[in-house]
């Protein structure tokens, strides 16, 4: 185990971070690298000393799979598969149909499929992100309060919250420190995939802004497709979630690197 100190800066004060960096030798590396999180929070003038092991977390292109009335877990798997050789950073198993045991079986199968190459969280369902040993899980405001996820979930897992206007902002800040990793902002544009109120680009440029100044992470959700990959790119959100983007395209690999080509380009 190593020891690394270090301070760091928030919009009003300044916190003392000590993380211990600890080996999981059943994970691969690639998966479960130690990190900090890039803007790691905590009340003002508190002293934060924890042990993070959590998956390194990048947002630039985060994977959200298509739930479908008919079940296809060989298409889904397929999909991520293919995401992930396009430069998906991140997954997420969304299953609005499935048991628990149908949602845990089939995160493993993923996890097994992409062999821990990017982490995959379960969405709705802690109990089967934690049964496939998934990285994490990824709630909405109607879920069980993100402090009791966390708990469940233990520190080691990633834990992203929906956030769709100003007040669900305000109730993501007020989590203490460590317990969310991300949140998600949306909807952008207007989708087909769910029933939703739209954001447009000034309302993701404000709450991304907002969420930026107090250190939480960012992905921007909704309607995204290549063409809308520059306007969000003004914005402070730190990546793109897409479902249709990639699950409903005929070859998800090559969707997938083209959306993250031209995110990158964006930049
Ligand atoms: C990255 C990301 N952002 C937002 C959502 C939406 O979550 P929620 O509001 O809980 O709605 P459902 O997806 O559960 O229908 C998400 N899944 N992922
Ligand atoms: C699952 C989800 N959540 C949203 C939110 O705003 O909370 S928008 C959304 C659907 C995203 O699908 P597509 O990329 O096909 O538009
Ligand atoms: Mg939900």
């Amino acid at each position: 185990m190593e020891g690394l100190g270090c301070r760091l800066r928030s919009p009003s004060t300044f916190h003392t971070l000590v993380i211990r960096q600890q080996r999981h030798p059943e994970r691969t590396p690639a998966s479960r690298a130690p990190h900090a999180p890039r803007h790691p929070r905590g009340a003002a003038g508190m002293t934060v000393t924890s042990t993070l092991t959590r998956p390194h977390l990048d947002l630039s292109l985060y994977l959200v799979t298509i739930s479908l009335d008919e079940r296809d877990d060989d298409r889904i798997v397929a999909t991520c598969q293919a995401a992930v050789e396009g430069g998906a950073t991140l997954i997420q198993l969304r299953d609005k149909h499935a048991t628990t045991e149908q949602r845990s079986a089939l995160a493993r199968r993923i996890i097994d499929a992409i062999g821990r190459a990017v982490p995959v969280l379960v969405n709705d369902d802690i109990n089967a992100a934690i049964a496939a040993d998934a990285e994490g899980a990824h709630i909405g405001q109607d879920d069980l309060p993100p402090t009791v996820a966390r708990q469940r979930l233990g520190p080691d897992r990633l834990l992203g919250l929906s956030v769709h206007n100003d007040a669900e902002l305000d109730y993501a800040l007020a989590q203490p420190a460590g317990t969310l990793d991300y949140i998600g902002l949306g909807a952008v544009y207007p989708t087909q995939t769910k029933e939703v109120k739209v954001l447009g680009i000034d309302g993701l440029r404000h709450l991304a802004a907002r969420a930026h100044a107090h250190g939480l992470p960012c992905v921007a959700i909704g309607g995204i497709g290549g063409e809308r990959l520059s306007d969000i790119a003004t914005t402070e959100a730190d990546g793109i979630a897409v479902v249709s983007a990639i699950c409903a395209q005929p070859d998800p690999a090559a969707a997938a690197k083209a959306l993250l080509t031209r995110w990158k380009q964006a930049h």
